[in-house]
């Protein structure tokens, strides 16, 4: 298949007289994992549900491969959906549950599985609403990447997992992925884990999107100042400030946004010092409450 092309054009989703979504715009285009980022609320499922055809957006369009998304069969195929789920009332055993999606999934890869369930040890003699939650997280995350679809998007599936079993999908993520590329969109507001993982990231803001960015891009335009008050304060003068933090006469903020490389020169030559700023400090402090992009 050609590789995934995706286009949002004025996405608007409204409930009731509640506006989820905002006129988002954005193109995703190829083979490379995605982060979705924004805070609890911020629209992340929503979004996601517009994209897996869950939902129907309320204006605007939203294409993959230039064929409108929704109710289109051709598109359903090539998506798979994974979010954490309660299985409440899912009483079959956990090996017939995987054996009666897999069927429905052309390019899922049973030897692939029986590795995960290994690395994960899932029970898979049990029944599915008994598992454990992290159990259930692993039995849905090991259909989505045994599943090899060419868009697999994860919605926050990994949540129930305890560290060392989010390590593995980590991972089992970026081997796989080399291995057999396709289009992974992963959302999530626990970024410091995941950070490594994104090739480019999309944040979303109270339904907006606030920025799209190769995540490499986005961390240069991030930076940490330090030094003397009065200097730190002459450099950051014009620039986005995210972050200010004095201690006597020693001052550390923290800017967003194109940095040239006269103003780096320039503090090198006032002997302030320079230092990188971690996506999740950039996406907390970009996310605040009044706080906005350039
Ligand atoms: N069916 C619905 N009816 C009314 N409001 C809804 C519905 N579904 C979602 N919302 C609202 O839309 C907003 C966005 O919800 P969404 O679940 O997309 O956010 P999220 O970014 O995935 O959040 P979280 O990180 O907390 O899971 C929230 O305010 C939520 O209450």
């Amino acid at each position: 298949m050609t590789e995934p092309y995706i286009k949002a054009n004025q996405l608007s989703l409204t409930i009731g007289s509640k506006p989820i979504l905002k006129e988002l715009s954005f193109e995703l285009s190829g083979n490379k994992i995605i982060g979705l980022l924004g805070r609890n609320s911020a629209g992340k499922t929503s979004l996601l549900s517009l994209l897996a055809s869950y939902r129907q957006s309320s204006t605007g369009t939203l294409e993959l491969n230039n064929k409108n998304i929704f109710d289109n069969a051709i598109a359903m195929e090539q998506i798979s959906f994974i979010k954490e789920e309660s299985f409440e009332y899912e009483y079959d055993k956990a090996e017939k549950w995987l054996k009666d999606r897999k069927d429905f999934r052309p390019n899922f890869d049973e030897n692939y599985a029986n590795h995960l369930i290994k690395r994960f040890k899932i029970p898979m003699n049990q029944k599915v609403y008994n598992l454990s939650r992290g159990m259930k997280s692993a039995l849905t995350v090991t259909l989505g990447l045994a599943s090899r679809c060419p868009i697999t998007i994860f919605d926050e599936a990994y949540l129930g997992m305890d560290a060392p079993a989010r390590e593995i999908f980590y991972e089992e993520v970026l081997k796989d992925y080399m291995e057999h590329p396709r289009m992974i969109i992963l959302s999530t507001h626990l970024i410091s884990e995941m950070d490594a993982l994104f090739e480019e990231v999309l944040i979303i803001k109270e339904g907006a999107l606030l920025l799209h960015k190769k995540t490499e891009e986005l961390l240069t335009e991030g930076l940490s100042i330090t030094g003397p008050s009065e200097q730190v304060d002459a450099w950051t003068n014009g620039q986005m400030i995210l972050k200010e933090q004095t201690l006597g006469h020693t001052k550390s903020t923290m800017v967003y946004g194109p940095i040239t490389a006269e103003k780096r020169k320039a503090a090198s030559e006032a002997g302030l010092e320079l230092g990188p700023v971690s996506l999740q400090d950039l996406f907390i402090h970009l996310t605040e409450e009044g706080a906005d992009s350039q």
